[in-house]
């Protein structure tokens, strides 16, 4: 007879076939996860906090089968899921079982391996940051952990600076805060990608939950101050503004850490370059795991910014910059005639790429790596520096792994930047991911260097557009979740890969990409449109969060368009 634990795997393996496969109905999804969550329930009798959560699921169908239909993938950025009971949530469970399949994936590949974990400001991250170093040790693995919360990019410099194997980040970035996660990272600093991140998957799926997991207390050791003063000298390192007082104090700004892991270091940071004219917002200065004053944690979103608007009317100000909670993306807003403009992450990508080619001579050659979905403009100005741009799928782990060519090749020095859309900037290749807080830096110094010249960073992205020509960007977020959403997501992007081939919101379509096929990148659920009049869009499933991202860019403002995509998502929605 076949034991239990090896049952409830193959049966993993043919749901996760009808699945992928889209053979299931709502009645297989609703079957598989009950019988996971009486599974759960049989399984954890001595632990008492565990089995009250899974009672409380007993009456609650939807949360039922949303918690127990599907495991946890890795996506564009790890693991990330609600904090809860369940195979589909972030728990000590999967915490320690996703631990074990990496260990058991590193202790094959490597003879003496060792990983440094850090962690957010977030609900649960220290615990679970702690369990993964447990397992970790469990499994005979060096580990260094940090013993404060620290910001992403961090993590990335520490991996190459304490010579070790991997890193792992415990955070869900800016999602809400009933969100977290759990990021892998390699020897080179970015989040595992390809075959390697296919192998550690396998290895956790072989896993079960509850037993072949080993875990001890003995001989977790800390991550030393100095790599902390390190970084931030480092980044320090990289100002093309430091000392420049003059210049510097025209300048004031409003910054927000969004009450995560940016607070220490961008302050330290813009305080070495000689910036002194900053206001840190009060409420969300301190680690909060509520996030109290800022539900949705991320500078992509005008909400983030409320408390800083009421800092910015009491004392003035020009600008203000935040950063989310594990200090990897960040935003600014600034007052322009009167009015608090947010800008976008396309604008600010466009505005640092501008003022890193005035301010760092651009050699020809050098190359700029963006991803697909974030603004074409940037190929426009490259072509000006004689510069190289380099197109990757979404994830700025596809940016990690372009700029470790580069080095591998000794060509590190003609990386120039890196971006995505969503807020994410690199301008050195000392580490391997987005990092909010050399952004940070060089946006203060960017406003401050426009501001001294007597221009706001409107008035140069207008100068920026008429050189280049204007490009209008949206992205719009429309949310399917639970499993049945994952099933209509799947059906919406298969219309536009099939069906719409002519036109669409009265606009022709010139070209279509489906990044399915064979385009030079790995293949991915994306599909683009290009239209007549010089409109694109792109629209695919984010690896983030239970969403449907579409990417609009546009040389004027078109509403038809836009409104057209949106009826065909909502046609979707009541499916
Ligand atoms: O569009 P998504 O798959 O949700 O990803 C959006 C962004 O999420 C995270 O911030 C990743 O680190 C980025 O690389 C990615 O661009």
């Amino acid at each position: 007879m076949m034991q239990n634990s090896a049952k409830a795997l193959f049966l993993f393996f043919v749901f996760r076939f009808l699945w992928y496969t889209n053979l299931m109905d709502k009645k297989d999804i609703k079957n598989y996860a009950n019988n996971e969550y009486r599974r759960w329930l049989e399984k954890s009798v001595k632990d008492v906090q565990l089995q009250q959560e899974l009672e409380q699921l007993a009456d609650n169908e939807e949360e039922r089968i949303d918690s127990f239909y599907t495991d946890l993938q890795f996506g564009t950025s790890g693991l990330r899921g609600i904090i809860g009971a369940g195979t589909n949530r972030m728990n000590e469970y999967v915490v320690r079982r996703t631990t074990q399949g990496l260990a058991d994936y590193l202790n094959g590949h490597c003879s003496e391996p060792s990983i440094v974990i850090a962690y957010d400001s977030r609900k649960k991250s220290k615990v679970f940051a702690l369990e993964t170093a447990k397992t970790l040790r469990g499994n005979g693995i060096e580990v260094f952990l940090f013993q404060e919360i620290a910001p992403v990019s961090l993590l990335s410099y520490a991996i190459g600076r304490l010579h070790c194997s991997m890193g792992i980040m415990i955070t869900a970035s800016h999602n809400p805060k009933i969100f977290n996660g759990y990021k892998v990272y390699n020897q080179n600093g970015y989040q595992i990608v390809g075959e390697e991140a296919d192998q550690i998957s396998e290895a956790i799926d072989q896993l079960d939950f509850f037993e072949g997991i080993r875990v001890s207390e003995e001989g977790i050791r800390f991550v030393d101050e100095w790599v902390c003063d390190d970084f931030i000298a480092k980044i320090t390192s990289f100002s093309l503004l430091s000392g420049q007082k003059k210049t510097l104090s025209t300048l004031s700004v409003v910054y927000s850490p969004l009450n995560g892991a940016g607070n220490r270091y961008v302050r330290q940071v813009l305080a070495n370059i000689g910036f002194e004219n900053l206001t840190v917002v009060p409420s969300q200065e301190n680690p909060d795991e509520n996030f109290t004053t800022c539900p949705t944690p991320n500078p992509e979103k005008i909400t983030a910014y409320t408390e800083s608007f009421k800092v910015l009317d009491q004392i003035g100000g020009d600008v203000i910059i935040a950063t989310d909670p594990d200090s990897d993306r960040v935003g600014l807003c600034l007052l322009y005639e009167g009015m608090k403009v947010l800008l976008t992450g396309n604008q600010l990508g466009i505005l640092i790429f501008d003022y890193l080619c005035q301010r760092r001579k651009a050699k020809p050659g050098q190359v700029v790596i963006k991803s697909i979905v974030s603004t074409p403009l940037i190929e426009k100005m490259a072509e000006k520096y004689g510069l190289q741009v380099i197109n990757t799928l979404t994830g700025f782990k596809y940016i990690g792994e372009l700029i470790t060519a580069l080095s591998n090749r000794g060509e590190e020095k003609s990386y120039f930047f890196g971006f995505e859309e969503s807020n994410g900037y690199l301008i050195n290749p000392f580490i391997r991911d987005k990092d909010g807080v050399s952004s940070a830096m060089i946006a203060v110094e960017m406003a401050a260097y426009h501001k001294a010249q007597g221009k706001n960073l409107i008035e140069r992205l207008q100068e920026i557009y008429a050189e280049f020509g204007t490009c209008r960007d949206k992205t719009r977020n429309y949310f399917f979740e639970g499993p049945y959403g994952a099933m209509a997501m799947k059906s919406l992007m298969n219309h536009f890969r099939r069906e719409i081939d002519d036109s669409i919101g009265g606009r022709k379509i010139l070209k279509k990409r489906d990044y399915m096929e064979e385009t030079g990148l790995p293949k991915a659920d994306v599909v683009e449109f290009i239209l007549e009049g010089g409109a694109r869009f792109i629209i695919r499933p984010s690896g983030t969060e239970a969403k449907i991202k579409v990417y609009l860019f546009e040389t004027e403002n078109n509403t038809k368009l836009e409104k057209a995509i949106e009826h065909i998502i909502e046609t979707y929605k009541e499916l």
